[in-house]
């Protein structure tokens, strides 16, 4: 079976590769072999590779950036997903797509549902949206797995990122206003691995959003305050002690995008349709830095 992994040096697409190593047919272009904001491009390598599997791993995920590069993000984005869908509606190929918490308005602090009105904050957001509308419009069978807060050991994340300052600097201050689950991307790839065993296996999870993200939830404060709380059960030698880290609220902290302060994403779809119970945010984080 050909699979096509696009992305596959990021967070997500890195997890997927390794944890995909051994599938025969892989296809795994790298930017400089396929740029995925050129059309004709990526048309012209589907119809040259014609997959029977894509897992869309790619996007554009320079939030702040996305305010003023908004051709690249819009390409990445929103374009790119829909031709993705088109050929996969075309030829009965399999799709599976990611999307974010940023589709949502952050209004409230209950848990958004799949089916809850979007209402993105941000032009990244409102171009992951296009994306998933036009997923959902083209290719009634694909999965689109919207996540939260994306971590990793590779790549630019919150988690490398606060590793990376409490390494350099006594203080920090961190929104403590913003509520969500932080989501390993190896958790992301196990899911997306059962996902497409069950189409592998004839029964393929109904086509759709589902929510994927660890159970439980806490601020960007909670979040640095458990990597740098883990950081030294570790023994790293770090210049930042938990209690020096400064919880503000999100007007403290001006960015170029705004953020939703609530994204609480229900889980209980994915669970429901794979049976399984997904792990509380601590835990994963600990599991994931061990
Ligand atoms: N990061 C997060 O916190 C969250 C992410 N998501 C979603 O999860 C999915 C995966 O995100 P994540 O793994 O973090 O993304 P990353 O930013 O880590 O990786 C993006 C990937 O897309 C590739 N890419 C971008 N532009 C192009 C281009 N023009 N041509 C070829 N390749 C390109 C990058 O390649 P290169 O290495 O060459 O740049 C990289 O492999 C995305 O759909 C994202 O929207 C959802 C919620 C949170
Ligand atoms: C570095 C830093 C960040 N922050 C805040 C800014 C922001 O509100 C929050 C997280 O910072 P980030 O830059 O990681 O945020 P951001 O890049 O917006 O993270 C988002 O990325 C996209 C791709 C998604 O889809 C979302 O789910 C989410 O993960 O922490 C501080 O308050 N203090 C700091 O020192
Ligand atoms: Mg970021």
């Amino acid at each position: 079976m050909k699979l096509l992994l696009t992305g596959s040096s990021g967070q997500v697409g890195t997890e997927l590769k390794q944890q995909l190593a051994g599938q025969a047919g892989l296809l795994m272009p790298s930017r400089a072999e396929l740029d995925l904001a050129d059309e004709a491009a990526v048309q012209a390598y589907l119809k040259q590779h014609q997959p029977q599997v894509i897992l869309n791993a790619a996007a554009y995920t320079a939030v702040d950036l996305a305010e003023t590069e908004q051709a690249a993000a819009l390409a990445l984005n929103a374009q790119l997903p829909a031709l993705l869908a088109r050929y996969c509606a075309k030829s009965g190929a399999y799709l599976l797509h990611y999307s974010t918490d940023y589709v949502y308005p952050g209004t409230g602090s209950e848990p958004w549902q799949e089916d809850s009105p979007t209402g993105p904050l941000n032009y990244y957001g409102q171009t992951k949206l296009q994306g998933d509308l036009a997923v959902l419009a083209q290719c009634p069978a694909a999965l689109i797995f919207r996540t939260s807060w994306v971590y990793s050991v590779h790549g630019k994340n919150f988690r490398n990122t606060i590793l990376r300052l409490a390494k350099q600097q006594a203080e920090l201050r961190i929104v403590a206003d913003q509520i969500g689950a932080p989501t390993a991307a190896s958790l992301i790839a196990a899911i997306s691995l059962q996902a497409l065993q069950r189409f592998q296996q004839g029964q393929p999870m109904t086509g759709g959003v589902y929510h994927l993200a660890p159970r439980g939830y806490g601020s960007w404060y909670d979040f640095a305050q458990a990597i740098v709380k883990q950081a030294m059960k570790q023994g790293e030698a770090l210049v930042l002690l938990p209690e020096a880290i400064q919880p503000i609220p999100s007007s403290d902290y001006p960015t170029p995008a705004q953020r939703p302060l609530n994204s609480r994403l229900c889980v209980d779809k994915l669970e429901r349709a794979l049976g399984i119970r997904l792990p509380e945010w601590q835990e994963l984080l600990a599991f994931k830095t061990q």
